[in-house]
């Protein structure tokens, strides 16, 4: 199964805030047809309302056997939610969970043991095409609906699979709320810069290239970051004495890294209970 199939039998998306629509935009971006798009979400956006008029369809009843359902509602919210799509449990549609924290036994158990679901962590880059998706299936999901699911998630970015779920906190911890830790780091960098004298606009300019451009050279370059980063480290230059502070291992940025993932990951775990 493929994009082609999820064109022909149509996808539903339950939930459609800032992960979904995220994604949602990925897919367009890729070709799907808004067309074989349903939208079920209680307050619809401006966008979603005039995708109506490419064809999307926005709180319809649902088509009978869609390829895929796309959970993206919040975890508290999920059991509230699901009722809307409960009849598709008894057709071949597979679930595709992106909720934080929730277990594939959960959704087997509002779901049925027979329903083929697969449990997946995005983030939000996938607005731009850049996202990166952990993904695990139950017994349920054969080779064919996981290769779906990779292909429509792969249309937002990187797709990894991993056969034990248990890591999925610790993805949430690191990718799946990373983006933010990263974002405030482009906040912190800017700050830091008007601080040092600069006018806000150019430190903020300064500090999204930089954040930017060294993830690309992440990406790209043949180098790991550690050789990356002593790339940029001229002995006894600026950078030396910055990491001195940065990388100090009592009040640096790695203890600071390492509790914020364990906290991140610590909730995943809580979601799940
Ligand atoms: N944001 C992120 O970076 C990531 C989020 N996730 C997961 O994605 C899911 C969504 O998160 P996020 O997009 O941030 O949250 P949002 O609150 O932005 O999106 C959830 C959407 O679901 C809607 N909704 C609420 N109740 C219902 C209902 N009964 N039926 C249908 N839709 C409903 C909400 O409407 P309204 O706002 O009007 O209540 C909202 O539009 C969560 O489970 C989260 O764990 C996973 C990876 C990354
Ligand atoms: O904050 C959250 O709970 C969600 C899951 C990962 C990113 N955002």
């Amino acid at each position: 199964m493929s994009m082609q199939s999820i064109e022909a039998r149509g996808l539903v998306l339950l939930g459609c805030g800032k992960m979904g629509s995220a994604m949602l935009e990925g897919w367009l971006a890729q070709g799907l047809s808004a067309s074989s798009i349903t939208v079920i979400d209680p307050y619809p956006s401006a966008r979603l309302e005039a995708l109506q008029a490419e064809g999307l369809h926005l709180n319809t009843p649902l088509p009978k056997a869609p390829a895929v359902c796309l959970l993206a509602v919040k975890p508290q919210m999920m059991a509230e939610a699901l009722p809307q799509i409960g009849d598709l449990a008894k057709a071949d549609t597979v679930f595709l969970s992106i909720a934080a924290g929730t277990s594939i036994d959960w959704f087997e158990g509002a779901l049925g043991r027979r329903a083929p679901i697969i449990r997946a962590m995005p983030n939000t880059p996938a607005a731009v095409g850049r996202g990166i998706t952990a993904l695990v299936g139950n017994a349920q999901a054969s080779e064919a609906q996981m290769a779906m699911a990779e292909s429509l998630l792969s249309a937002v970015g990187q797709t990894v699979r991993i056969e034990d779920e248990t890591m999925m906190d610790a993805i949430t911890g690191v990718s799946g709320s990373g983006p933010a830790y990263v974002f405030h780091m482009i906040e912190t960098m800017a700050a830091a810069g008007v601080a040092e004298g600069l006018p806000e606009d150019l430190a903020m300019q300064l500090a999204k290239a930089t954040v930017a451009g060294a993830g690309v050279l992440a990406m790209e370059a043949d180098e790991d970051p550690s050789q990356l980063r002593v790339n940029v480290t001229s002995p006894q230059g600026t950078t030396a004495a910055g990491l001195e502070v940065l990388m100090d291992h009592q009040t640096g940025l790695p203890p600071l890294i390492k509790r914020t993932v364990a906290a991140a990951a610590e909730r995943s775990r809580e979601l799940g209970k």
